[in-house]
């Protein structure tokens, strides 16, 4: 029987559709078993719906909407919740590894310690060090280059994710470099989508191995 993975988005998908075709490529034997998105919106839900995989909008709006902005600890009651039934929804599939395939949110201790080790990895758009923490990474290291107006080299990566945000131990990495004024945001953007939709395959490739190996 094939590994589960549930794959977690945000937004597009593209990195979802690049494990989709890759499966359908026979490149990766997984089963997709579920599709979570913290957004409704997300045009990831339908590339899973399209290709019959599960899917749940899984969102932190309803557990927030109703508290005032600076209210903390209601907001820190609000995001454990939240990250409470996140767990509990993707350990109800009992899968083996979880992929966050763009999703924007910062999973903390509580759903951290409720996975209690399943390895989860995560899709980055820098290297190792480079722009951790941040959903921009992408136009940071563009912009880098253009300070420096020297070649600069970038790329993306993917981790494992522990607490500490973009800091796990690298699984794949793909480096690139940009020139400064040889190309735009939206090039430099481009080659590296298309790095991260062969580094996402091959990191779950190795990351379900290494499970494997550990268990
Ligand atoms: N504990 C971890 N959680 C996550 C990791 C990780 O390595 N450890 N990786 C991220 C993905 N990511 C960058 O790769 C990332 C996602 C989200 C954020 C962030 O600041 N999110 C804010 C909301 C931002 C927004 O709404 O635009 C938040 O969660 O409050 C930074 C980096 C996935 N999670
Ligand atoms: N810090 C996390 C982060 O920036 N993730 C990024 O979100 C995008 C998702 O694209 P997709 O929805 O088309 O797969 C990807 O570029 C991924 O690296």
């Amino acid at each position: 029987m094939a590994p589960k993975v549930t794959v977690l988005i945000s937004g597009s998908g593209s990195n979802l559709q690049a494990l989709i075709d890759a499966k359908k490529e026979s490149k990766l034997s997984v089963d997709i078993c579920r599709v979570i998105s913290s957004s409704k919106n997300a045009y990831g839900l339908t590339r899973a719906s399209d290709n019959g995989i599960p899917t749940t909008v899984q969102s932190l709006y309803p557990y927030t909407k109703s508290l005032a902005k600076d209210d903390k600890a209601g907001r820190t009651e609000a995001r454990n919740n939240f990250e409470r039934d996140l767990a509990e929804l993707i350990l109800k599939d009992s899968p083996d590894l979880v992929v966050c395939a763009g999703w924007l949110l910062i999973l903390g201790p509580t759903f951290l310690k409720r996975l209690n080790g399943l390895p989860i990895i995560n899709l980055h758009p820098a290297l190792p060090g480079a722009f951790d923490g941040t959903t921009h990474a992408i136009e940071m290291a563009w912009n880098k280059c253009q300070e420096l107006n020297k070649p600069y080299t970038a790329g993306c990566m993917v981790h494992y994710v522990i607490e500490e945000v973009d800091r796990g131990q690298p699984l794949v990495i793909k480096e690139v470099e940009i020139i400064p004024g040889k190309e735009s945001l939206e090039e430099y953007g481009a080659r590296v989508h298309a790095l991260e939709h062969v580094a996402i395959v091959e990191a779950t490739i190795k990351a379900l191995e290494e499970s494997k190996k550990s268990n």
